[in-house]
């Protein structure tokens, strides 16, 4: 077994198949994200809980073009800073399990609330589709968005989507291949911070980077480390096993 599907099965308790992309599905609370892996994934599903935690896990695979893929529906959630239970299971599976893609799914009709997720998610990964789910309510509305024009600012592909409909499904599956395989490469769009932070960060980058392994995103990590990120120091701990140093690195900032 490798090393990847040895950690998913450890600490997230989900079997990944030999071969089988790893593909995440992210995104606020209602967006249809249950939706969109109920009509990928069909009966091949498995329910239970993340490991000694008390909420729901689903995980269910699909094939595409004689490609294998493994969906997991993780918790709703509006953030990644890890303030409740559902936040810091997104995060450190985003963080540690590295999942070959992310979906995050958008819900159309509030979108400028919803990209705050997005633009956490794309500090953490580039591999990201961002899947505007609930066209057909935007459409009701009235909301015209420029998909083209909201890909090119986001840096990543965006799919349009009625998932209870059945509309978009395909293309999404076709973009998850795509990203999953290194066909279509991503530039996630980054939040530039003020100059004080920008300025923290680049002097806690060589230091993070080696310290991370190549295991995340080491601006992530700086982001985390200059807020005083408590949790996610503990996760750096259960997942990497580091603990040392962390506390310095944040002092001599
Ligand atoms: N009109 C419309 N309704 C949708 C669409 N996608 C999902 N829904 C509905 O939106 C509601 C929420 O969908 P879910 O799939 O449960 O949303 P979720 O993101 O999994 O929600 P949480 O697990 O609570 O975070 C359900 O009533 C769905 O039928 C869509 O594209 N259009
Ligand atoms: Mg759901």
């Amino acid at each position: 077994m490798d090393q990847k599907r040895v950690l998913w099965q450890d600490q997230f308790g989900i079997s990944l198949a030999d071969g089988q992309f790893g593909v995440a599905l992210a995104g606020n609370p209602n967006v249809g994200k249950s939706t969109i892996f109920n009509a990928l994934t069909g009966l091949h599903q498995h329910t239970g809980n993340w490991p000694g935690k008390t909420v729901d896990n689903a995980q269910g695979g699909f094939q595409y073009q004689q490609h294998s893929f493994l969906l997991v529906d993780l918790p709703g959630t509006y953030s990644l800073l890890a303030h409740t239970v559902e936040e810091q299971i997104a995060r450190d599976f985003l963080c540690f399990a590295n999942p070959d893609v992310t979906v995050v799914v958008l819900d159309a009709t509030c979108l400028e609330r919803n990209l705050n997720l997005a633009l956490q998610v794309f500090e953490i990964t580039p591999k990201v589709i961002v899947c505007l789910n609930l066209m057909d309510e935007a459409q009701k509305k009235r909301l015209m968005i420029d998909v083209p024009s909201l890909e090119r600012e986001l840096g990543v592909p965006v799919v349009a989507s009625a998932a209870r409909q059945g509309e978009g499904l395909t293309e999404l599956q076709e973009k998850i291949l795509q990203v999953a395989t290194g066909s279509l490469q991503t530039n996630p769009r980054q939040i530039v911070y003020s100059s004080e932070v920008e300025k923290a960060v680049k002097y806690l980058l060589p230091l993070v980077g080696s310290l991370a392994n190549n295991a995340l995103s080491p601006r992530w990590l700086a982001l985390r480390l200059l807020d005083g990120d408590r949790s996610f120091l503990d996760s750096l701990t259960n997942y990497l096993g580091v603990n040392q140093g962390w506390e310095g690195a944040r002092c001599a900032q």
